[in-house]
């Protein structure tokens, strides 16, 4: 009986990491088996929905290096599927001109030569009609940002791997990992044999990573993503270029507010909280806290004339924070054939083709193309267990 495994590589869950990094293997020839709990497609984890932001703009120069590739990745997807996934409407950034938070942003746009328009409160209102901007904010506006669209992507990606011989599971929840030379994957539809593993479970991994033994400081919340209804249809529609937005502070609140124009639900524009309640993600739907909601309304009824302060619609989605918002990815400590992709921290997406490089290049033992200390887990040694 021969001994040879039945893949190369096995990927646990087919979200937007998930689903790079198998697209990303099977370009490398390795036979690769994408395995997901649910059936294809979803809305239970932290992928779904049509649209995310892409950006530049980030207070670390480490994720605007790694965007220029990504960009390029994006497009490059789009070419050889024959779809749209960006569109470019800039991302209006605002907060407090001389916090720390802004500024940070403004330098790194600066110092990395990303196109950006410097807006004043007197030229304000003239590019961006149907914004308040408080007293003391500055704004800068990220020309190269955008839309994705997230289902659409998600979709072409899986589409793709497919197409180049990659095969997907879906109904089939991994129930047991046996490390090894050879990794064994017990699922709720069978079992399967790789060479290596990539764990990509989003807001279960802290449950599949149990199965190896390894703690990881994950933190899951519930995200309320709201969208508003427009007075006038059309107010902050995408076909008007409006931009995406992102306050980084303000009178309502520390954690940041964004907004997406008008596009996906005519009339309604998406705007919400860059933070949630703690939630398991088996019961996401049982987390009720709207605190978050009434922050938004008070900032909508501020900055926001055109839009209704009242949420029209409320969907959910889910965040993996880790303690310092940074990705996780790396090798499991005691296993190297087994790779982590977690932690996205509500930031994830727009890096789904350069993460799945990146899961790529680890679990095939190479270099990785970008310096990862940033995303090691061996910053999260000496927190406590509480934190763990
Ligand atoms: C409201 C909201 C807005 C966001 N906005 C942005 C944005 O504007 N820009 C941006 O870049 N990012 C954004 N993000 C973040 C981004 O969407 C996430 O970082 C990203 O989707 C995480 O993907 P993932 O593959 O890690 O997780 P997931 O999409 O959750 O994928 C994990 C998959 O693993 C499967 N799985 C888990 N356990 C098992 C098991 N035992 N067996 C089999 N399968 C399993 C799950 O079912 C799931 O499909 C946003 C997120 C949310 C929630
Ligand atoms: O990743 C992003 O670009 C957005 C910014 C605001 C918070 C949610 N995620």
């Amino acid at each position: 009986m021969s001994t040879e495994p039945d893949y190369d590589v096995i990927v646990i869950g087919a979200g937007v990491q998930g689903s790079f990094t198998a697209y990303q293997l099977v370009q490398r020839n390795q036979r690769t088996l994408l395995l997901e709990q649910f059936v294809l497609p979803h809305t239970r984890g932290s992928s779904h929905g049509q649209t995310r932001i892409i950006r530049k703009a980030y207070p670390q120069d480490f994720y605007t290096h790694m965007m220029d590739e990504c960009y390029e990745l994006w497009a490059q997807l789009e070419r050889e599927a024959g779809v749209r996934l960006y569109r470019q409407t800039g991302l209006l950034v605002m907060g407090p001109e001389d916090s720390q938070s802004f500024q940070n942003i403004k330098n790194t746009l600066e110092k990395n030569q990303v196109p950006m328009v410097v807006l004043t409160p007197d030229n304000f209102s003239r590019h961006i009609p149907n914004v308040r901007l408080a007293d003391g904010d500055g704004a800068v506006v990220d020309v190269t940002a955008g839309v994705l669209y997230a289902d659409r992507a998600l979709k072409t990606a899986q589409d793709q791997f497919r197409k180049m011989g990659g095969v997907i599971r879906d109904q089939a929840r991994v129930t047991d990992i046996q490390p090894g030379p050879v990794v064994t994957v017990t699922t709720s539809a069978g079992v399967y044999r790789a060479k290596s593993l990539v764990i990509t479970a989003g807001p279960w991994t802290g449950r599949v990573l149990d199965h190896v033994n390894l703690q990881l400081p994950l933190e899951v919340v519930k995200i309320n993503v709201c969208y508003w209804k427009e007075k006038c249809p059309g107010t902050y529609a995408v076909t008007k270029r409006f931009p995406c937005f992102l306050v980084t502070e303000c009178e309502e609140s520390k954690d940041d507010i964004y907004g997406l124009p008008s596009n996906e639900y005519p009339g309604l524009m998406k705007i919400c909280y860059h933070m949630g309640s703690t939630t398991d993600p088996e019961q996401r739907d049982k987390q009720t806290d709207r605190s978050d909601i009434h922050i938004l309304q008070r900032y909508v009824a501020r900055c926001l004339p055109g839009l209704d302060p009242e949420p029209a619609v409320v969907e959910s989605c889910m965040y993996t924070l880790t303690p310092d918002h940074h990705f996780v990815l790396d090798y499991h400590p005691e296993h190297r054939n087994i790779v982590i992709g977690a932690g996205f921290s509500g930031h994830g997406f727009k890096f789904g083709p350069i993460v799945g490089k990146l899961l790529c290049e680890l679990s095939l033992g190479e270099v990785p193309s970008y310096d990862l200390s940033p995303f090691r887990i061996r910053r999260f040694q000496g927190m406590s267990q509480s934190s763990l």
